[in-house]
């Protein structure tokens, strides 16, 4: 279980999460639903360690991030990717971090079809390709939580697939996964649960088949709204 409450980050004078309170069931994808500048990557960065808030709380399976020396062994996410590394550099990276076999990684690349472009540095890879590096590294390792900012909604079709696919058969292995975009249309088509992200408050909340329901109008306007 992936649990923020009452989350405020500012940067600067500006406010990007706004005592944002939300959870990431496990069992369930959940699809963090913002228009651009709504603050998804703050949170995703939040959850990932990268950023301390001014306020609120990250629990990670019951216990409070700070507890955690390194989150990655926890939650399985993509963070800055090194465009000088090769796939295969940074995938046994994590496998180092979590004391797998470097099998592992290499299992992994070939899991999101990246086994021939392994040795390739980052900056050789098209966006599809960065994402679904991106996807594999979270999904290394089977960690309970995963967290992708990756925006599946705007990729290829092949990775958009692909990104479903595996994100929902993690999450049926029994992983808490959260998921960010701007288009619930595509995210709706495999998602469980939806936060809208509006102005960094979570202006909706809710599972997918509910919301799409009650709430199509809402949905579907804010999340083209500009933040
Ligand atoms: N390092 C920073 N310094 C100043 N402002 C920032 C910084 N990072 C984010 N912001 C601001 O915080 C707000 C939330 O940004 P964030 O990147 O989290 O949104 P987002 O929903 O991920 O957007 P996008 O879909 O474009 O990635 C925006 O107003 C953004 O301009």
């Amino acid at each position: 279980m992936l649990h923020v409450e009452n989350l405020t980050v500012r940067h600067g004078n500006r406010t990007a999460l706004d005592r944002l309170t939300l959870t990431a069931v496990p069992g369930r994808v959940t699809a963090l639903i913002g228009a651009p500048g709504a603050g998804k990557t703050t949170l995703a960065r939040c959850v990932l360690g990268l950023i301390t808030p001014q306020s609120g709380k990250i629990s990670l399976l019951g216990n409070d991030v700070r507890e955690y020396d390194h989150v990655g062994r926890v939650v399985g996410g993509a963070s800055e990717l090194s465009s000088r590394s090769t796939g295969r550099t940074t995938a046994r990276e994590v496998t180092d971090l979590l004391g797998l076999p470097s099998a592992v990684a290499d299992a992994a690349l070939e899991r999101v079809e990246l086994a021939g472009v392994a040795a390739n540095r980052i900056e050789t890879y098209t966006p599809g390709m960065r994402q679904r590096l991106a996807l594999g590294l979270a999904l290394l390792g089977n960690r309970p939580i995963v967290v992708l900012d990756e925006s599946f909604d705007r990729a290829d079709l092949a990775t958009q697939r692909l990104a479903h696919s595996l994100l929902s058969q993690r999450a049926r292995e029994g992983a808490a996964v959260l998921v960010t975009g701007c288009d619930l249309r595509v995210l709706g088509a495999f998602a469980d649960d939806v936060v809208l992200l509006r102005d960094g408050r979570a202006q909706l909340d809710g599972a997918v088949a509910e919301l799409v329901v009650s709430h199509r109008e809402a949905l579907y306007v804010a999340e083209v709204g500009t933040a």
